[in-house]
C-alpha cells in the first residue's frame, strides 16, 4: 500500500500536520512519501492508492502568488509555486483516493478553508469522486498549532489508511 502526502507550508505548521498524517499511515502499514509542493512529481504513480494534500489557508482559500509573496518575505524564502497550481495540473490515476487538509486560524466561516478550495478544484477535475477534508488550527500567521492538533492528525492518518488499497 502506498500513499503520497503533498504539502505547501511557509512557517512549518502544515508540514508538521502532513508528517503527523504520514506517521498515522505508516503505523497502519502504508508506505508513505511526504513531498513539498515545490518538489512533488507532476504525475502521481499508478501504484499510489491515496493522495493527501495539505495547504495553509491564505485569504480564506488557497494561496496565490500575492499571498505567497507575503509569507515568503516573512520567512526569507523564495516565493515558489503553491498547492493551487499543483492540484490544478498534477496527473492523477483514475482510482486514486483523495484527502485534503488545511491549516487555518479557526474553524469558522470567517477563516475560510484552503482544503475546501482544493477539493472544489479536484471535484471539477474528477466529478463524483469523494474527497475527505479536514482543518487543523494554528495561532496567528506563524503558529504554533493548537494543542492536540498533531495527535488529531496522526489519528486521521490511521483512519485514512483504511481506504488505501
Ligand atoms: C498572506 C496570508 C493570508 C492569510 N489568510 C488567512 C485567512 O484568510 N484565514 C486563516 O484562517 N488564516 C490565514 N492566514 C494564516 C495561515 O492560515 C497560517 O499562516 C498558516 O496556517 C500557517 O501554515 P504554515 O506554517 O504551513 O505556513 C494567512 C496567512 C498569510 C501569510
Amino acid at each position: 500500500m502506498k500513499a503520497v502526502v503533498v504539502v505547501e507550508s511557509w512557517f512549518g505548521n502544515t508540514r508538521e500536520i502532513g508528517e503527523a498524517v504520514a506517521r498515522g499511515l505508516t503505523v497502519s502499514g502504508v508506505q508513505v512519501e511526504v513531498a513539498s509542493v515545490d518538489e512533488a512529481p507532476a504525475a502521481v504513480d499508478g501504484d499510489v492508492g491515496l493522495l493527501v494534500i495539505g495547504a495553509p489557508t491564505h485569504n480564506r482559500g488557497l494561496s496565490t502568488a500575492d499571498t505567497r509573496a507575503k509569507a515568503a518575505e516573512a520567512v526569507h524564502r523564495p516565493v515558489g509555486s503553491g498547492a493551487r497550481e499543483w492540484v490544478a495540473s498534477a496527473i492523477l490515476p483514475d482510482d486514486l483516493n483523495l484527502a485534503v487538509f488545511d491549516t487555518t486560524n479557526g474553524r469558522g466561516w470567517l477563516s475560510g478553508s484552503a482544503a475546501k478550495a482544493a477539493a472544489r478544484i479536484l471535484s471539477g477535475r474528477a466529478p463524483g469522486r469523494s474527497i475527505q477534508t479536514r482543518t487543523f488550527v494554528v495561532r496567528g500567521m506563524a503558529g504554533p498549532l493548537r494543542p492536540g492538533e498533531v495527535e488529531a492528525a496522526e489519528a486521521w492518518g490511521r483512519s485514512l489508511a483504511t481506504v488505501t488499497r
